[in-house]
């Protein structure tokens, strides 16, 4: 599957947002090495520290179905520029995904940005941290 493609996979999720409260809707598509994508969406709660974000949910959903190899992320909002995402997912993205995969980001106007998850998240704190 190629960028274009994963992008569409990322709009189709960001459909299934559950936003009553911000009303904004983010979508997320994860490929893995064998050509599966997860889709993830932000689920939101009246608690509003409880929501999650597109990526996470993609990253979990991964997991919970134990496919933990990734080749690209894509996530897409309604935003002017293409969507940043938050300093939680980063730090997930960075644990969970090779520091080289790319993700790219983007928006409903076409605009893109693909990085890489180290340049996501530079100096990210890691499991190598906790053994002092
Ligand atoms: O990259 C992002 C940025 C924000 N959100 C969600 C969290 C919350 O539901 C809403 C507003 O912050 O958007 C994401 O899912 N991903
Ligand atoms: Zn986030």
């Amino acid at each position: 599957m190629n960028t274009k493609e994963l992008i569409e996979e990322a709009k189709l999720a960001r459909e299934k947002a559950y936003v009553p409260y911000s009303k904004f809707k983010v979508g997320a598509a994860l490929l893995t090495v064998d050509g599966k994508v997860y889709h993830g969406c932000n689920i939101e709660n009246a608690a509003y520290s409880m929501c999650n974000c597109a990526e996470r949910t993609a990253l979990f959903s991964a997991y919970a179905h134990n496919d933990k190899a990734f080749t690209k992320l894509a996530v897409v909002a309604d935003t002017d520029g293409p969507v940043s995402p938050c300093g939680a997912c980063r730090q997930v993205i960075s644990e969970l995904c090779d520091k080289d995969m790319p993700v790219v980001l983007t928006n409903l106007n076409g605009d893109i940005k693909e990085l890489t998850v180290q340049e996501l998240l530079p100096g990210a704190f890691s499991p190598e941290d906790l053994n002092g």
